[in-house]
């Protein structure tokens, strides 16, 4: 599979905050592989966000280069960015950004409507599928005070997923859920990852990460160590042992 994101020498620095000066990023090389399962873990602090914001072209980095499907995206204009956003790339954070006075179908369909790549028609029927695959069809015209926490994260997943992006980027994305609901979610990302979209992802969970295929350890806004654990394979059910080999290896990395 070819490279679909690539950074090179990638620096950031934020112009004022508590690390006034300090470098976030320091000359990150990473390499996303088209339909790549990937998780950023490492020390609160250590650049992860940072990292996956610069990325996706949500912020700017202070020097090196993002090229993403073979065009370097550093230097695009704003406007640029976000249709490149819109229309790649797919957000998901720990606190879910829905808008409360929509219905969860209208919160999912509305980017798609904006992005206007599809008939209304086609856009419909596509988020009554992924409603459908993350079992939250039923809640379609729910507002969204009448939905859990786990069943808004999923219409969220919706939403990311409705212009068919290249690559999903997800901000500790379980944070918010218990531990069973993250499972829950972490395998509706698994299947959306198998039909090869790409996800990367940020999180502090070595449950989570550890039904990802590779993972970056971040220290010190550099990428200093990675562990491929390969896909998960939901028929060998080895996810405990994923588990205890992360475990050892982050405790390996002092984390
Ligand atoms: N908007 C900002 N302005 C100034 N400094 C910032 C800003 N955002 C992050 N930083 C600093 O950059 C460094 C990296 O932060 P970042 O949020 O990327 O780390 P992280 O690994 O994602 O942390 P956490 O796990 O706690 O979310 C930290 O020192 C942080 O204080």
């Amino acid at each position: 599979m070819g490279v679909l994101l690539e950074a090179k020498e990638l620096s950031k620095s934020y112009a004022s905050g508590p690390n006034d000066g300090q470098q976030a990023l320091k000359k990150v090389n990473l390499q996303v592989r088209k339909g790549e399962f990937i998780a950023v873990m490492g020390p609160s602090g250590s650049g992860k966000s940072t990292l996956l914001y610069s990325l996706s072209g949500m912020d700017r980095a202070s020097s090196g280069s993002v090229t993403f499907g073979g065009e370097e995206i550093s230097s695009y204009s704003e406007k640029r960015l976000s249709e490149l956003r819109l229309e790649k790339m797919g957000f998901i954070f720990q606190h879910i950004h829905l808008l409360k006075n929509l219905t969860l179908f209208d919160n999912i369909v509305l980017s798609a409507y904006l992005a206007k790549r599809s008939s209304r028609k086609e856009i419909n029927s596509r988020a009554l599928e992924y409603m459908r695959k993350s079992g939250i069809a039923e809640l379609a015209g729910k507002n969204i005070t009448q939905a859990s926490g786990g069943q808004l994260q999923r219409a969220a997943i919706c939403r990311a997923l409705i212009n068919q992006p290249e690559i999903v980027f997800g901000d500790e994305p379980t944070g918010a859920l218990n531990s069973k609901t993250a499972g829950e979610i972490m395998d509706l990302l698994a299947d959306i990852n198998e039909s090869g979209t790409t996800i990367l992802l940020v999180t502090h969970d070595v449950k989570v990460a550890a039904k990802t295929e590779r993972i970056l350890f971040m220290l010190d806004g550099s990428l200093v160590a990675e562990r491929r654990l390969g896909k998960l394979k939901k028929e060998k059910q080895d996810g405990r042992a994923r588990e205890e080999e992360l475990t050892g290896w982050l405790a390996s990395l002092g984390l």
